[in-house]
């Protein structure tokens, strides 16, 4: 990918939440100029947020396929087989394409480019939206390090981002991206937790979120692992101590791991063809 950032064609094919994420945080990079960027989707249901963002719209992909260099895939799983048939007669080594669709392999995204093409799977998180991402790529053979590091460099806005082995990108969908609706049901029952000992509604969930969002500031920023801070909540003999025996009564941790697992088998189902 040799150009200048500020020349670099950015396209994606997809005009989602995932999309929208992800061309945000590109364009707060300032490395990327907003009218370097076009966006498809079939109908103007979601484009007019893209053009808010300063981008170009279409209802074509080979349209943005055409206009871009780095091709972002950001469709529903089952479709990227048809969208990458559409675009792939106008893909050439020039591009690098990522594809944000849970499951899909680095081999059937080979298998559905021209020989040699760059591609990476890049598996994002809603939080994304906030800045506040945690994304996972993986590069395939086509793709080098440089594309790892611009990649790096131009997502860093969206959140944290790190790079694996293809391996773990179904179990960081699990894990993270499905993740985030795992942490989103604690925060219901938490909430309605406080509802039931008396506290109104609303407020419970207000206190829910800020609950989680403390706790989860000290957990990336303390440097102390989870086990370490959940220690120092407990009192002997104390409130904590005796709702987490609750909790752990209830299977909590088996039935958060078991989602995990759940989760990154069905990534990995939907990536079987
Ligand atoms: N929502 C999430 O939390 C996460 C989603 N993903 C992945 O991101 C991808 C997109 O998901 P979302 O953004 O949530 O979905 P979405 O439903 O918000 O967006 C899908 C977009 O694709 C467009 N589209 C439909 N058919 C098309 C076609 N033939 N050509 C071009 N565009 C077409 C739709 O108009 C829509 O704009 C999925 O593959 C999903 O697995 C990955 C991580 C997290
Ligand atoms: O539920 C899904 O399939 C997508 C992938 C990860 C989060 N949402």
């Amino acid at each position: 990918m040799e150009c200048e950032l500020s020349q670099l064609k950015v396209g994606f094919v997809g005009a989602g939440n995932m999309a929208y994420a992800v061309a945000e945080g590109l364009l707060k990079s300032g490395d990327i100029s907003a009218d370097n960027v076009t966006v498809s989707a079939p109908s103007d249901r979601n484009l007019p947020r893209f053009q808010a963002l300063g981008a170009r719209v279409s209802h074509s992909n080979t349209e943005v396929a055409c206009a871009s260099r780095l091709l972002f895939i950001a469709v529903k799983p089952h479709l990227v087989p048809t969208v990458l048939g559409q675009i792939s007669p106008h893909v050439t080594r020039q591009h690098v394409v990522v594809s944000v669709a849970a499951g899909v392999t680095l081999a059937t995204l080979e298998e559905l480019l021209p020989d040699g093409v760059g591609v990476v799977r890049l598996m994002p998180n809603l939080p994304c939206v906030l800045q506040e991402g945690a994304l996972l790529l993986a590069r395939g053979s086509g793709a080098g390090p440089g594309v790892e590091s611009l990649l790096k460099r131009l997502l860093a806005p969206c959140g944290l981002v790190e790079a694996g082995p293809e391996g773990w990108i179904d179990a960081h969908t699990g894990m993270s991206g499905s993740g985030v609706a795992f942490v989103y049901l604690f925060a219901e029952a938490l909430a309605d937790g406080g509802v039931k000992m008396g506290i109104p509604a609303a407020l419970a969930q207000r206190i829910a979120a800020q609950t989680l969002l403390g706790a989860g500031l000290m957990l990336r920023d303390c440097g102390k692992p989870a086990s370490v801070l959940r220690a120092e909540v407990c009192t002997p003999g104390g409130t904590t101590i005796h709702g987490l025996h609750a909790l752990e009564k209830g299977g909590v941790r088996a039935a958060v791991m078991s989602a995990v697992e759940a989760a990154t088998e069905r990534a990995r189902e939907l990536g079987r063809k």
